[in-house]
């Protein structure tokens, strides 16, 4: 099975992006690792299917899937590249796309400026909407972990999220603590582990440990989770810059019952064909 692909990128959190609308195409996970594989294979930190809506007000539906294979619902870099991708390959014109996803629907605005606006949705808090084994909800949970106590926010936004505050982003134990904490049996679908600086009220720095792809560049959803958690906490103002080692997202959320909006950019890097 020869598969065309574009690979892109949203602040350096890259992609396969694969027109399934188009192209007969049928992945399992092994075939998936393979493709995500940075030495046998194409190299990403997730692969992008863009598939018919099944929704009747949509415009596409896309799945995705984490460079270990699992699918998940939910991913903020894959969506302003997903909207880049449609709008490239001319499979729509328009400049406001629906899209379905495993954890909704979502509304893409490609802007002038060449940024793409993804409302994200409303974030949820209830432990078993995240989900995470806890009895109640709380803004800030603590375990231990190998004798150390660690304190964090958690939420999901279609994905699951474990946000911790750090005082200092470069040393933060990502890779250690983001590793134990991703598989820890209080996720029962394992969760993504952020590590926030707060540096003042309108910005953050961030560093992702990613569910099935391990530290990216940059995590959208990620983005999302950590400034909802700073304003929850009453530390941030309600439009954030979250800055991750590939670059800035502009967050906005007016608070509970609201969606999260995400700002930022896309970028095609180039197409290809692979064997299968
Ligand atoms: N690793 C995530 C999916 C990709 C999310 C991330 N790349 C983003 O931009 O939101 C998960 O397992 O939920």
């Amino acid at each position: 099975m020869r598969i065309h692909f574009t690979k892109m990128q949203g602040l350096g959190n890259d992609f396969v992006v694969i027109d399934a609308i188009n192209q007969s195409v049928r992945l399992d996970a092994r075939q998936i690792r393979f493709i995500a594989d940075r030495h046998f294979g194409v190299g990403c930190d997730q692969l992008l299917l863009v598939e018919s809506p099944v929704s009747e007000n949509a415009d596409f539906k896309y799945r995705i899937f984490n460079a270990d294979g699992s699918e998940v619902a939910q991913c903020g870099n894959g969506a302003r590249c997903f909207a880049r991708f449609v709008l490239d390959q001319s499979l729509t014109s328009k400049r406001s796309i629906v899209v379905d996803t495993d954890a909704g629907q979502l509304v893409l605005n490609a802007n002038e400026d060449g940024d793409i606006t993804v409302n994200m949705g409303v974030p949820r808090f209830e432990p078993k909407q995240i989900p995470l084994l806890m009895p109640e909800e709380a803004l800030v949970y603590t375990v231990f972990l190998n004798g150390d106590q660690v304190t964090f926010s958690a939420l999901s936004m279609g994905n699951p999220h474990a946000i911790i505050c750090v005082e200092d982003i470069e040393t933060a134990p990502v890779s250690a603590l983001g590793k134990v904490l991703e598989s820890h049996p209080l996720f029962p679908e394992r969760v993504n582990v952020g590590f926030m600086k707060i540096m003042d009220r309108q910005s953050v720095k961030l560093r992702v440990y990613e569910r099935g792809a391990a530290e990216t560049l940059a995590c959208g959803s990620g983005a999302c989770a950590a400034a909802v958690a700073g304003i929850e906490r009453g530390a941030l103002e309600r439009v954030v810059s979250v800055q991750l080692p590939g670059g800035s997202l502009k967050i906005a959320w007016q608070g509970r019952g609201h969606s999260v909006y995400m700002t930022g950019p896309a970028v095609s890097v180039y197409e290809g064909q692979i064997e299968l």
